[in-house]
């Protein structure tokens, strides 16, 4: 833990950002298995609210570790590191004002309680895109599952490495005969109910 340091207030300050972006800042978390449509979903609904002139940021599984996490593999201790670590960052986006969407499987309850925990009530909106596993592996759009099955990809989520479902999540979308693009709409629609745009 880092001594010695003091927080600092700042005169332009959260509420001012918002109100000047005319928007209420919020975390769209997504969380699901590896080919669940938390990408397909979450870039939809980034399209959806830039069209409608939001101030939005996509944080998305696969390119944050190419730099952030970049470091980081896929065992229990590295995937708590990476969700912290995205927590932290999704908390200074929403203290800008922005509206940040993120992808992430993001397998354990108490990592996604860390960035609930960090934000203001009302602010960390929890998605989970329940597909069944026997989906995602028939969609398998990356083939990980087939690598998975064959051992040449070790503590792949849902194969040997576990995924704690959410047990109240904000929005819980179960496999149902819907397209990503009325379910990114679904969810642009509750952002407005909720007063967030
Ligand atoms: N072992 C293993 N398990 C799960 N996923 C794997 C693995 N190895 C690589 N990948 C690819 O990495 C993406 C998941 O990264 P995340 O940062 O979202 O994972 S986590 O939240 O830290 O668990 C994930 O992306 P999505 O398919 O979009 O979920 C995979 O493409
Ligand atoms: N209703 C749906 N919602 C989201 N994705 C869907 C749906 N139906 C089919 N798909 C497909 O499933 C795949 C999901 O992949 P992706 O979005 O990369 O998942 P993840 O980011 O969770 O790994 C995509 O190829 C997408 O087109």
């Amino acid at each position: 833990m880092t001594t010695n340091i003091v927080w600092h207030e700042h005169d332009v300050d959260k509420k001012a950002r918002s109100e000047a972006l005319s928007q209420k800042p919020a975390v769209i978390w997504l969380t699901g298995l590896s080919g669940s449509g938390k990408s397909t979903i979450a870039n939809l609904l980034e399209k959806k609210l830039y069209s409608e002139n939001k101030k939005i940021y996509l944080l998305d599984g696969d390119n944050v570790r190419h730099g952030l996490c970049g470091d980081l593999g896929f065992d229990d201790k590295d995937r708590v590191e990476n969700i912290r670590r995205i927590s932290e960052v999704a908390k200074l986006f929403v203290d800008s004002g922005t509206i940040v969407i993120t992808a992430f499987i993001s397998p354990f309850k108490a990592d996604r309680g860390y960035c609930r925990s960090l934000l203001e009530a009302g602010e960390f909106i929890e998605v989970f895109v329940d597909t069944p596993i026997e989906i995602c592996e028939q969609r398998d759009p990356k083939g990980l599952y087939k690598k998975a099955r064959s051992g040449d990809i070790k503590h792949f989520t849902g194969i040997d490495s576990a995924y704690e479902k959410p047990e109240a999540p904000e929005v819980h979308l179960t496999y149902v005969d819907e397209t990503p693009e009325q379910t990114a709409e679904r969810l642009f629609n509750m952002l407005s109910t909720r007063g967030f745009i």
